[in-house]
């Protein structure tokens, strides 16, 4: 679970000012709950996903992931937090040069799993969206779909109770981006809180997912999840 208390952010502007990027924002994303986080250009999206991954700081206000106020984390306990998030990109930002095994592996690797252990979880992940057949391969032989799917495993594969993804369905056409939203669903079902940030009305109108809408740094909309069958 995710949790911001009036969260403002201020970047300093050189020779004095400052630019807010959030005013006094207030939201939680639940558990198994999935949620599109959408707004022009410059209203602020990156700058939230930002202080929920500690790549920058509040200036006011606490954000809170997975119950942990993160005022209270210092420099050293930052990746402890990130292997709580699981984060997708736009580009995927795959390593070309590694295979999609060695790609899905690197946050295993990083954290200091043991070797046997990372097979066992790369291929669990690599299950889930589809692409165990296509382990040994570069991620340059396949789909823009199929890196996409990549970066999902990568992203899962030590199973984060937060997923982060920032304009996921960017240059996909509508069937294969319909693909990744249902993979993001099967997550948030079995518990993970999905974040979603994306500029694709379209998208955000085919489903009927919560929505949380920002203009100049300020939440303004908050679309709550229909009851099923309502
Ligand atoms: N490091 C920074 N230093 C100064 N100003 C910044 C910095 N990062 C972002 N900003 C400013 O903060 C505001 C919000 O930026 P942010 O990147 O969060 O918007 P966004 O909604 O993600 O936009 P986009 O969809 O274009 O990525 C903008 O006015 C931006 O210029």
């Amino acid at each position: 679970m995710i949790q911001l208390d009036r969260v403002s952010k201020r970047y300093p502007i050189p020779g004095g000012g400052g630019r807010d990027a959030l005013r006094q924002v207030s939201l939680t994303l639940p558990a198994g709950e999935l949620t599109f986080l959408t707004g022009h250009s410059g209203a602020g999206k990156s700058t939230l996903l930002k202080l929920i991954m500690m790549i920058e700081r509040p200036t006011a206000g606490e954000v809170l992931v997975d119950g942990v106020p993160l005022s209270t984390v210092g420099t050293s306990g930052i990746p402890y937090i990130r292997r709580k998030i699981g984060m997708v990109h736009q580009n995927h930002q795959l390593l070309f040069d590694r295979s999609v095994f060695d790609n899905v592996a690197l946050p295993l690797v990083i954290a200091g799993f043991p070797r046997a252990d990372i097979g066992k979880r790369v291929r669990a992940a690599l299950d889930k969206v589809g692409l165990l057949s296509k382990e040994k391969l570069n991620p340059v032989m396949l789909s823009g779909g199929e890196q996409q799917r990549i970066g999902i495993a990568r992203a899962v594969v030590n199973k984060p109770p937060l997923l982060l993804a920032d304009e996921p369905t960017g240059n996909l056409d509508p069937a294969l981006s319909a693909e990744i939203m249902d993979l993001f669903q099967d997550f948030a079902n079995v518990g993970v809180a999905v974040l979603i940030a994306t500029h694709d009305l379209s998208l955000i109108d085919r489903y009927d997912h919560r929505l949380l809408s920002l203009r100049d740094g300020r939440l303004v909309a908050d679309r709550e999840e229909p009851a099923h069958g309502a």
